[in-house]
């Protein structure tokens, strides 16, 4: 297949699909350029899985175009272009890691050797071992040998690393991060997003099949996550501190003020000039789970309401500035 120089390695436009009443994929718009290390993340039901098959040419799409490369997905698939993780039944027990990837290997007409995909992988050890004795890890970079000995410029990965431990994980994005640093693009899917922050240099947050955030890690954790001032304010109301600069939500807790913020040298800086006897000052970042859940808007604990006005030293309870 001839690439199309200058296109971009993956482009994505008006993509939809339902399965009956359920709208998996609601208009998707993605443009992934060449060398690009972009991670797919979303909640459970998001239509991560449904995007990846409809790129790799699993399910077709009811609307919208696919290019990788410039040609179709199925074109891509077939000359090697796009390199897919099989699902975990492609792995025969009484079959050694070499002859698997070998058999592989033959479907493409001008396959990099075999031995580099293995210890691309990192299962160049393992080449005479049967599956039925691979750990799940092992199993998993073998299928990972098997992406990638067709050499391809794309590579699509639907959670690789579900179900391995933290070691076999590590493994993994070791072995990865030698792929990527030659240039290469990856398209992965995960539920971890210390993945998604370790090793992508942008990420794709989708909710109930649509893209909600899209840009790279530090700027969609920066929008995401955010920070929190807390605080004592003695006789401070929520809603006065709801007007501080940057804040977006206040939340009083045991006579404590929690201010949500981006920026929070500034917020910090303008509660003490407006509120001097404020006291026991701290900055933190919420929690990368927390920022995620907010903004897939899953329940993540306070439901979004309306600033009831109370004063700091009031029992406990929840605010939410208006944004
Ligand atoms: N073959 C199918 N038949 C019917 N419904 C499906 C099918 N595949 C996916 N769906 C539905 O489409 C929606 C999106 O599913 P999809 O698997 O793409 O999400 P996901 O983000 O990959 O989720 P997960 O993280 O749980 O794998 C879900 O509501 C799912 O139940």
């Amino acid at each position: 297949m001839n690439l199309h120089h200058g296109a971009p390695a993956l482009s994505v436009a008006g993509l939809r699909k339902a399965y009956g009443g359920t709208r998996a994929v609601d208009g998707i718009d993605l443009v992934v350029g060449p060398g690009e290390v972009v991670a797919l993340l979303g909640p459970n039901g998001a239509g991560k899985s449904t995007t990846i098959d409809m790129i790799v040419g699993l399910v077709r799409p009811d609307a919208g175009q696919i290019a990788v490369f410039g040609a179709s997905p199925r074109e891509a698939v077939r000359s090697g272009v796009i390199g897919v993780m099989p699902q975990e039944g492609a792995l025969l027990d009484d079959v050694t890691v070499g002859e698997t990837v070998t058999l592989i290997a033959s479907l493409h007409r001008t396959p990099p050797p075999v031995e580099e995909a293995l210890r691309r992988a990192g299962v160049a050890d393992l080449a005479d071992r049967r599956a039925a004795r691979l750990s799940g890890g092992q199993r998993q970079r073998v299928r990972f040998a098997m992406a990638l000995v067709s050499g391809p410029d794309l590579l699509v990965l639907d959670e690789p690393t579900a179900a391995m431990d933290v070691t076999a994980r590590r493994e993994f994005w070791r072995s990865m991060h030698a792929f990527t640093g030659t240039g290469r693009t990856v398209l992965f899917s995960t539920h971890y997003l210390e993945e998604a922050e370790a090793y992508a240099d942008r990420v794709v947050l989708m909710n109930a099949g649509r893209i909600v955030a899209d840009g790279p890690v530090p700027a969609v954790m920066a929008e995401v996550s955010g920070r929190t001032v807390t605080a004592v304010v003695p006789g401070a109301r929520a809603e006065d501190l709801g007007t501080l600069p940057g804040v977006t939500a206040v939340h009083v807790r045991e006579g404590r003020a929690e201010l949500r913020c981006v920026d929070s040298d500034l917020v910090v800086r303008e509660l003490l000039a407006r509120h001097p006897d404020a006291r026991d000052v701290e900055v933190g970042a919420l929690g990368l789970e927390d920022a995620f859940l907010r903004l897939t808007g899953t329940p993540a604990g306070a439901p979004a309401g309306t600033l009831t006005g109370a004063p700091i030293e009031a029992p406990a309870e929840e605010t939410e500035a208006a944004r």
